[in-house]
């Protein structure tokens, strides 16, 4: 019998590693060999740059920022930026791998892209960020463009560094170039429903999982972990949904409220607060309390690798929708599916964001902008024919949805390669 208390923990799981094993399942499923496993394990192109920046006070500090393109086999590469000081060049790696899957499943034509600036935005001025920004963005000029490569706000960004990236790519080049970014200020070429379209693809997504086991949203309960730009609206539309949300958390920790929590009385707290706890209409409660909840339905919708073998072995949730990129590792996911919890895969279920790129640059490179109507409806009609492909895929073929996903993407870029000519 094995002593829990004295057996070696397993390593931790690094985001780089969990997008890796992800790979070589979706290889051994499609039975591709191991030159093309290669290529598409290898970033195409990474650039690293030192941001030096002058603080307010005078002091000079160095910071390194990241781009990698992952794939732009179909398309130029996409994905956010991400401002956090835990960033370096392999959680960056990772997910510029995921955006690759994820453009490919919802059949967005991009390759897949991230960046990533190792800084905490909350310990700068605005007047700081906009100094780094611009930085970074004249650093990596050589490789981003509308055909070559288009940023988004990720963790620690947002419209206004899409607005300061876009501002100082056109002013180096003479004109203004507005489908550089996605996510900017309507003032400046954003799109309607961007900033709430991951949030609503997350919920159409866990809408379609719930429906094939004939459950309606407004019959569940929900927690959310994280309250930001994903995490937030999520909490909303699900309330405006009817499901009962009885806990959300930040970095700082959570409230709960065991009959629901009162979602727009929470928001204004969170503008008030900056932050969910202390809301007075619940509990506090720790992240890790939040994901062993006996709900329905857990969305993570903040940093990676948060369920683990350990913590995924407490869950009780029927569903995992994952609004976060890389939340579940190898062994969590593991775990969660012996346990028979599915899980909904951050490539198909945030996708939402992207897709709403996609028509922001789209409308950009047109000039020609479309009401907030049509942008919602076309999301959701890609949401749920995104998401009926892979659950038809993994139902066909005895795959759970990461799998199926996985290899719907990569069999989508292997094709790129196949017929560009490229394939090893
Ligand atoms: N923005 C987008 O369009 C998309 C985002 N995503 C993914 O969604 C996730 C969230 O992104 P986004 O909402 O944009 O980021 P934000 O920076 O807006 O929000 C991040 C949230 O996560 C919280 N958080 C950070 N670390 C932890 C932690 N260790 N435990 C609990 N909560 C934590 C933050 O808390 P605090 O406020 O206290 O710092 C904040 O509430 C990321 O994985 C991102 O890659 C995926 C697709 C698109
Ligand atoms: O909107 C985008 O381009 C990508 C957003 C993003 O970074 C993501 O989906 O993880």
């Amino acid at each position: 019998m094995t002593d829990q208390a004295t057996e070696p923990r397993p390593p931790h799981t690094t985001p780089l590693e969990t997008a890796r094993a992800q790979l070589a399942s979706a290889i051994e499923i499609l039975g591709y060999g191991e030159g093309l496993h290669q290529m598409l394990a290898t970033p195409r192109r990474e650039m690293n740059v030192a941001i030096p920046l002058r603080r307010d006070d005078g002091e000079v500090v160095l910071f390194t920022g990241y781009r990698v393109q992952h794939n732009i086999s179909r398309g130029p590469g996409k994905g956010g930026l991400r401002y956090s000081s835990s960033v370096d060049v392999d959680e960056v790696r990772a997910l510029a791998m995921w955006m690759t899957w994820k453009c490919a499943v919802v059949d967005v034509p991009y390759g897949g892209a991230k960046g990533g600036v190792t800084i905490d935005p909350r310990l700068h001025s605005q007047a700081e960020l906009e100094r780094v920004t611009r930085r970074y963005t004249s650093e990596i000029m050589p490789i981003i463009g509308p055909e070559r490569d288009i940023m988004a706000p990720d963790i620690g960004t947002d419209e206004q560094t899409m607005a300061w990236v876009m501002d100082t790519y056109s002013v180096n080049l003479g004109y203004t170039i507005p489908a550089v970014t996605t996510g900017k200020p309507l003032a400046v070429g954003g799109s309607l429903g961007r900033p709430t379209a991951t949030s609503r693809g997350v919920v159409h997504a866990a809408t379609a999982a719930l429906a094939d086991a004939g459950v309606r949203l407004d019959e569940v309960s929900a927690a959310v972990q994280g309250f930001g730009k994903v995490g937030s609206h999520a909490c909303r539309f699900l309330h405006e949904a009817g499901a009962r949300v009885v806990a959300v958390s930040d970095e700082h920790g959570g409230v709960r409220a065991a009959d629901g929590l009162d979602v727009p009385a929470l928001l204004r707290h969170v503008q008030e607060a900056g932050t969910v706890t202390g809301f007075a209409g619940g509990e506090p409660i720790s992240n890790a309390e939040l994901l062993a909840l006996d709900v329905d339905l857990l969305i993570p919708a903040a940093v990676e690798g948060v369920l683990d073998e350990e913590s995924a072995a407490r869950v009780k949730a029927r569903w995992v929708v994952e609004a976060a990129n890389g939340p579940t590792t190898t062994e969590g996911d593991r775990v969660l599916a012996d346990r028979g919890v599915q899980v909904v895969p951050d490539i198909l279920a945030n996708a939402g964001g992207v897709i709403v790129s996609y028509f922001e640059w789209v409308q950009a490179n047109q000039a020609y902008w479309w009401t907030e109507h049509e942008i919602a409806e076309r999301l959701e009609q890609r949401m749920l024919a995104s998401y009926r492909s892979v659950a038809s895929l993994a139902h066909a073929e005895g795959l759970s949805l990461r799998d199926a996903a996985l290899a719907i993407g990569v069999r989508r870029v292997a094709e790129a390669h196949q017929i560009r000519g490229l394939y090893p």
